[in-house]
């Protein structure tokens, strides 16, 4: 469906305490102020089913930063999407840009790490994006094109009723540099175009396209009001109460 999002990716940042206290806060100004976008945060992995359980699911959604792409078994530190499943857990990112850089993750992979998110029904928020090169080459459709189709040909249909997708430029993951307002609208119209021709009308009417890479409490406005930008995938802002809840507030 077709939402607005916030969401806040903490990466590894917060001790248990800053994160109950950040995480609670959200939830009574969410309670409060009832915006239009339906907010969630990603803490790391250990804090998830604490933080589940501070907040209220009709207020704020906790997602976790990454999913196994396999079922159980002899995968040490990997979570499966049937264990966060059973804690509750609704959404998952996939396919970060810092997981394909650090953690080596293939489309392949993170093709697997969907069918696991879909099979468990879990929403995926699966993020693709060109890299500096790639936009300064002006590959930056191919690369989204590919990313999108390499992790999404295999899938079941009727699944990606379930698919959020984040459009993140690597160039602009905590750089400070935002795509412009029309950069990032002429590519999540692409990105729609792309799904409308690979998957119908309902897919690409449906799927709700966030834009991640230096997003603030100024330039959350110009962004989100473009029509194709359903949202955003929040990094450094969504650690800071006061600039995050400014920028859900900017979601309408
Ligand atoms: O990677 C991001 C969110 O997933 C974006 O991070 P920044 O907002 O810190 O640029």
């Amino acid at each position: 469906m077709r939402d607005k999002i916030v969401a806040g990716n903490w990466k590894m940042n917060l001790n248990f305490e800053d994160a109950i206290q950040l995480g609670t806060n959200l939830n009574a100004w969410v309670a409060d102020n009832q915006p239009d976008a339906q907010v969630i945060i990603s803490p790391s992995s250990i804090y998830l089913q604490v933080l589940l359980e501070a907040v209220d699911e009709q207020y704020v959604k906790v997602a976790s930063q990454d999913i196994s792409a396999h079922d159980k078994g002899a995968y040490t530190g990997d979570i499966s999407g049937e264990q966060l499943d059973s804690i509750g857990l609704d959404f998952a990112i996939i396919g970060h840009s810092e997981r394909r850089e650090y953690q080596g993750e293939t489309d392949a992979i993170i093709a697997e790490k969907l069918k696991q998110a879909f099979k468990n029904q879990i929403n995926p928020i699966f993020c693709i994006g060109e890299k500096l090169e790639e936009r300064e080459a002006e590959q930056h459709f191919e690369v989204v094109k590919s990313q999108l189709l390499n992790a999404l040909k295999s899938q079941n249909i009727e699944d990606l009723s379930r698919l959020i997708i984040a459009y993140e430029p690597v160039w602009a993951i905590g750089t400070g540099k935002t795509a412009s307002p029309e950069q990032a609208q002429e590519i999540h119209a692409y990105i729609r175009k792309v799904l409308n021709d690979e998957f119908g009308v309902e897919v690409a009417n449906e799927t709700s396209i966030l834009y991640g890479g230096s997003v603030n409490a100024q330039n959350a406005n110009d962004i989100f009001s473009q029509p194709d930008i359903d949202g955003g995938l929040v990094g450094g802002a969504s650690l800071k109460y006061e600039d995050f809840i400014q920028i859900i507030a900017a979601c309408k």
